[in-house]
């Protein structure tokens, strides 16, 4: 699949080993996911739009590019994809940041959404959704779906862990957009976690379990 990126860099591998240990902690998770979410987004942020402006150095005036800030925008999947924020801002930080609220049903798996903010006028932003975790995928094209609903064009997915159903799932109802993905894991288990996965992202990035 030609729209599927995958990250092979060694500091974006070796960090997601340790996510992956259940034996790390809340603090250490969330600084590893902002880490990662950084090195996605150098990648990701690639043909990111630059504008020309002037600036004037201590020998002369000169016309030099800087990222168009409003061209660019972030919206994460609540919860978990708020880990992967800051990391991305530290990067752009004029970026506008949406939020869409979804939570996977424990029995059905279908995502249900209880919120949803994107920034305005959206459809000539480049949009970066982030979301540490696809799974059976319904997450993401539901957010996928909501965005281009509100006039989204240019969008990318950053996850940094994902399931093979998940990624077909996406890009079967998604052909146009790019996925960044951390690794591609086995499987799915029959609670749809991914396996070997890290678990729980949320609860591990919030400490709520
Ligand atoms: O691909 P899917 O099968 O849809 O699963 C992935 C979704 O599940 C998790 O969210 P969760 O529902 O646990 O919400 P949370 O982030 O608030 O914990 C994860 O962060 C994704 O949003
Ligand atoms: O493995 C999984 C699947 C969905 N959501 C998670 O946080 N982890
Ligand atoms: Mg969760």
């Amino acid at each position: 699949m030609n729209n599927v990126i995958g990250m092979k860099h060694p500091l974006i591998q070796h960090k997601i080993s340790k996510l992956r240990d259940k034996n790390t902690g809340t603090a250490e998770f969330r600084a590893l996911v902002e880490e990662i979410a950084m090195l996605m987004g150098y990648e990701a942020l690639k043909d990111l739009p630059l504008e020309d402006v002037e600036v004037e150095t201590p020998i002369e005036k000169c016309m030099t590019p800087q990222i168009a800030g409003k061209n660019f925008a972030i919206v994460p999947i609540l919860r978990a994809g708020l880990g992967m924020v800051s990391g991305l801002q530290a990067l752009v930080p004029t970026a506008k940041i949406g939020h869409i609220g979804l939570y996977r049903d424990e029995e059905t798996h279908k995502p249900h959404e209880y919120y949803c903010k994107l920034p305005s006028p959206i459809s000539e932003r480049l949009i970066v959704v982030t979301d540490p975790m696809l799974a059976t995928g319904g997450s993401a094209v539901a957010a996928v779906d909501f965005i281009k609903q509100h006039g989204g064009k240019k969008i990318k997915f950053m996850a940094i862990i994902a399931a093979p159903e998940g990624v077909e799932r996406l890009m079967e109802a998604h052909p146009d957009i790019q996925l960044y993905v951390g690794h591609i894991d086995r499987e799915l288990n029959k609670d749809a976690y991914i396996c070997p996965g890290l678990g729980d992202a949320g609860d591990r990035i919030f400490g709520t379990k």
